[in-house]
């Protein structure tokens, strides 16, 4: 009954990684993939056809933002965010709960959903599956992401316990208030933190639920990667081999390729477009901060590796000068590229699934990117 289904295509002999496939009413979209993300209906400075032009398929958006500004039933009236937008493939949005804890104060949880202030204006709001569900029927993304809470890191067993047990009775409600199921995929968010047995009672609770696909929550919020990579050794195992799976809010390069090996298929993060606005740029052999007064007269590309249209026509030295004057255009300059770097790091981790070594890739690339120096 979902539209969303995922193809599982081959898995890596040298780890734990897959290749797969997932369809959306929007098109497909090959896995691993990175998501960008367009909090307010844009990837920030992208035009939707230059994210075509760096070829991302599925794009973010948020329940949160939207309702605030411009509010959900304008998007309705709009015919649904793609054409609000103008953004012909696919789109996924979160469901507010974690915007609401790392935006507002005065946020008091309670089963029936969570009270918090606006941030902008302070009014008083709540949020709760229902609303979130609501919202993201109106807004018309093709895969919705339940209500979850994602405790603050690090949580002590006993509330990770609680919390966990309310998302899973919030995913049960979610469920019930899906108003057209065969129109828009629903995920479940595994949550539980760092404990191993709390984990374990997320995704068994949720794979029960039968969801069309699970993002693994309750990660990238400050933890050491280290604690991440245990985290999705013992949780991905937990999830149907046959679904897609989310790693959300993820991440640097490094990530992105240590999450993938761990068997995740999805990711998003704002980091390539947020650090593009002050200037840091994503190469193949590390960050490099455009704005730094050694690159005044360097007349290089960003990348000498990267074969995307800013590197082709534009230096480091006039992107520099942009950057330095507060020219919108060279923020344009710099998130094109890092999207582009970050949309070719999962074509060369695809690759290197489908010949067998996605561990090799990770040497190489970790050695030149800097990732191993001490
Ligand atoms: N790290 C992290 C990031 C996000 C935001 S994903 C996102 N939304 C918009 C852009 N990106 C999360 N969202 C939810 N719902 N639950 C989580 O546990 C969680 C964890
Ligand atoms: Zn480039």
């Amino acid at each position: 009954m979902t539209p969303i289904t995922y193809e599982l295509i081959k898995t890596d002999k040298q780890t734990g990684a897959r290749l797969g496939r997932v369809h959306t009413p929007h098109g497909s979209f090959d896995t691993p993939t990175f998501m960008p993300v367009g909090t307010l209906a844009t990837v920030k400075t992208m035009s939707p056809e230059e994210l075509e032009q760096i070829d991302a398929k599925i794009i973010l958006s948020n329940t949160y933002h939207l309702w605030l500004r411009p509010g959900e039933e304008i998007i309705r009236e709009a015919g649904g965010l793609h054409s609000f937008m103008n953004w012909k493939g696919a789109i996924l949005t979160d469901s507010g709960g974690f915007q609401v804890f790392s935006l507002s104060d005065m946020r008091e949880i309670t089963e029936e959903g969570v009270y918090f202030r606006n941030h902008l204006n302070g009014d008083k709001l709540f949020l709760s599956p229902e609303k979130a569900m609501q919202i993201q029927n109106a807004l018309g993304s093709d895969i919705m992401m339940a209500f979850d809470e994602c405790p603050p890191y690090p949580a002590t067993y006993e509330y990770m316990k609680q919390s966990v047990e309310r998302t899973s009775r919030w995913a049960e409600r979610c469920l019930k208030a899906h108003e057209r199921p065969e129109e828009q995929g629903l995920f479940g968010i595994v949550q539980g933190g760092e404990f191993e047995d709390l984990r374990k009672m997320s995704a068994q609770d949720l794979v029960s639920l039968d969801f069309p696909g699970y993002a693994v929550g309750g990660l990238s919020v400050g933890e050491p990667k280290e604690v991440m990579n245990r985290v999705l050794e013992f949780t991905t195992p937990l999830l149907p081999a046959d679904k897609p799976r989310y790693l959300m809010g993820v991440g640097s390069p490094d990530s992105l390729i240590d999450g993938a090996i761990r068997g995740i298929d999805m990711f998003d993060c704002v980091l390539p477009t947020r650090i593009a606005r002050n200037g840091t740029c994503m190469t193949s052999t590390g960050r490099l901060v455009v704005r730094n007064a050694k690159y005044a007269k360097d007349f290089r590309p960003i990348d000498e590796h990267c074969d995307c249209h800013v590197c082709k026509n534009y230096t480091r030295a006039y992107i520099r000068h942009l950057i330095k004057c507060n020219e919108t255009f060279g923020f344009r300059l710099t998130t094109y590229h890092n999207l582009y770097f970050l949309v070719k790091l999962m074509k060369q981790v695809r690759a290197a699934i489908s010949e067998d070594r996605l561990g090799d890739f990770r040497e190489e690339f970790f050695e030149r990117y800097g990732f191993n120096k001490p």
